[in-house]
């Protein structure tokens, strides 16, 4: 990436109260400069400028690090090119990943990038999400996806991969509240309640965005 490109990464990670090390900006750097290769040949992404992939799929990706912690296990549902999963990887890398993907070129990129970015514990999953529940019963601690579904298909997707006590989060636009009230009475018969939501604004740019979080109900 451009060095401008990389101040943006390094500044939006640090309004967000991550100080990204030397290295885990190499490793960033690196994987935005394989998605440009690989996406000449493949579709993976719409956005292709340093600075837009350094905000709208690093920083992006690495807000979910407001709410995810490691140690656990992280399950990414619709991770396309890698987004959220191998960047909140690379700077929390306590955290054991599996990242799936219904189409196969996307799942052979986030391999290749894997190897290249020397990521341990980074499982890659050529597989629709509603047929893990077999491999990976009741699994993760943390599930989450980016533009992936509605709640309600993400959720009952997610739902029989979850730990009793883990988190389900989607990583959602301005819309997130709305769509968290819309869909409450739907999630409720579903047997989870929302616990937390955080609305911020991207740093480096006036894109709002939501973290919707979700556990098994108590009651
Ligand atoms: C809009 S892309 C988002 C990719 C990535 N999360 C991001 O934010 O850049 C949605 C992805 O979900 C995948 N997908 C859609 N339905 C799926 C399913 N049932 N199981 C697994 N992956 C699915 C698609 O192949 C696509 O890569």
């Amino acid at each position: 990436m451009k060095p401008a490109a990389r101040e943006m990464l390094a500044s939006g990670a640090r309004t967000l109260g991550l100080e990204l090390t030397q290295q885990q900006l190499a490793q960033l750097d690196l994987l935005a400069e394989e998605l440009k290769k690989w996406n000449k040949k493949i579709n993976l992404t719409a956005i292709t400028d340093d600075e837009g992939i350094a905000t709208k799929h690093l920083v992006d990706s690495l807000t979910l690090l407001k709410v995810v912690r490691g140690p656990g296990r992280l399950l990414d549902l619709g991770s396309g090119g890698g987004f959220p999963c191998i960047p909140v990887k690379v700077v929390e890398p306590t955290l054991a990943m599996v990242s799936v993907d219904a189409v196969v070129k996307k799942i052979s990129f986030q391999k290749n990038a894997a190897r290249v970015l020397g990521l341990a514990n980074f499982e890659t999953l050529h597989a629709r999400g509603e047929l893990l529940a077999e491999q990976y019963p009741a699994s993760f601690d943390w599930i989450v996806s980016r533009a992936f579904s509605d709640l309600p298909t993400f959720v009952s997707m997610a739902l029989p991969l979850l730990k009793p006590e883990g988190r389900i989060v989607a990583m959602k636009g301005p819309g997130g509240k709305q769509e968290a009230d819309e869909a409450k009475v739907k999630l409720e018969s579903l047997g989870v309640e929302l616990v937390g939501l955080q609305e911020f604004q991207l740093p480096g740019t006036s894109d709002q965005r939501s973290l919707l979080i979700y556990r098994i109900s108590k009651n």
